[in-house]
């Protein structure tokens, strides 16, 4: 049976009389790699502080590896990687005393990777003793990847690691979490808004809405059968789905449903008249789907 890595459980986070998590049942078992999604305010780094325990929440349940988050031993910490929305490094020092000090934390720093890594992420010459508080963003979040990377962590999180990164930026983490994936079977979550990317490396989405998980799949199964039927309400009041989604009443009496459908369902659908099916892409579920 595949390793459960993060187990939560009726997850509650309030702020003052806001719900932001309301029962979130989630679990990421070993090798699995999820992307996040969410509106803006969703709950998503929430969600995310409070699964790693850097976030008292108000009720419910979050295991690691086994042990609760709350009660978290040395070794099982040393296990995951946290890439930050906003990166939390020490201003003052440069990149190398910067990653001197945390090599010295982890029992599993991998000094040639981060090496590598600096080398071919642009710190060479001068930004590698430049203090890291005069850099710019989008360095101090590769440092901020860098750092997540070292220690080979089997669980790996990350809150919008790509948001201030240029497209080569991009490029060239995704690639490095791809091998990181193959190489390691490494357990995956993060949040983006860039959606192109997350096709690019995200075998599974899961979307928060509402305080909650509402939606995870495998995004190829996800992607196959999304689609949006819209027909006159005759035609499809009484169509009843098994995966429908959203459904909505136009002006005119047009009926459009968005549904996941099963390959049965889909040609059915082709075969009725005055009925028009359309595949989906991942942005206009997004849009269906966190309405
Ligand atoms: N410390 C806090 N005090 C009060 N409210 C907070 C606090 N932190 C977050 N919130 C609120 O909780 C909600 C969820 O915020 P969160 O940052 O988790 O969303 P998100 O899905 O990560 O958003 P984004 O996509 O914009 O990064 C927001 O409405 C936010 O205003």
């Amino acid at each position: 049976m595949t390793e459960v890595v993060v187990a939560i459980n009726a997850l509650k986070k309030t702020f003052g009389r806001q719900g932001v998590l309301r029962g979130v049942d989630w679990q990421l078992k070993k090798g699995q790699v999820v992307g996040l999604l969410g509106r803006n305010g969703a709950g998503k780094s929430t969600l995310l502080e409070c699964m790693l325990g850097l976030r008292e929440s108000d009720g419910g349940a979050v295991t690691l590896f086994g042990e609760p988050v709350h009660a978290l031993s040395e070794a099982s910490r040393a296990r995951i990687g946290y890439v930050p929305q906003t990166a939390d490094l020490f201003d003052w020092l440069t990149p190398v005393q910067m990653f001197d000090y945390f090599s010295a934390l982890y029992p599993r720093w991998n000094d040639a990777r981060v090496e590598g890594l600096m080398l071919r992420w642009g710190f060479h010459g001068e930004a590698r003793n430049k203090p890291i508080g005069r850099l710019s963003g989008g360095e101090k979040q590769r440092l901020s990847i860098i750092r997540a990377l070292a220690h080979e962590p089997e669980l790996l999180v990350l809150d919008e690691p790509v948001a201030s990164l240029d497209p080569v930026g991009r490029r060239d983490f995704l690639r490095e979490l791809v091998g990181e994936v193959i190489d390691r079977d490494t357990t995956v979550v993060f949040s983006t808004h860039i959606l192109s990317d997350l096709e690019r490396v995200a075998l599974d989405v899961a979307f928060l809405k509402d305080g909650r998980i509402g939606l995870q799949a495998p995004l190829d199964e996800l992607l196959d059968g999304a689609r949006r039927v819209t027909g006159t309400g005759a035609a499809l009041d009484a169509l009843c789905l098994e995966g429908e989604i959203r459904r909505e009443r136009h002006a005119d009496g047009a009926v459009s449903v968005v549904a996941r459908l099963s390959p049965a369902e889909l040609d059915s659908l082709r075969g009725m008249a005055a009925v028009r099916v359309e595949a989906l892409n991942l942005e206009d579920l997004f849009v269906e789907v966190t309405r």
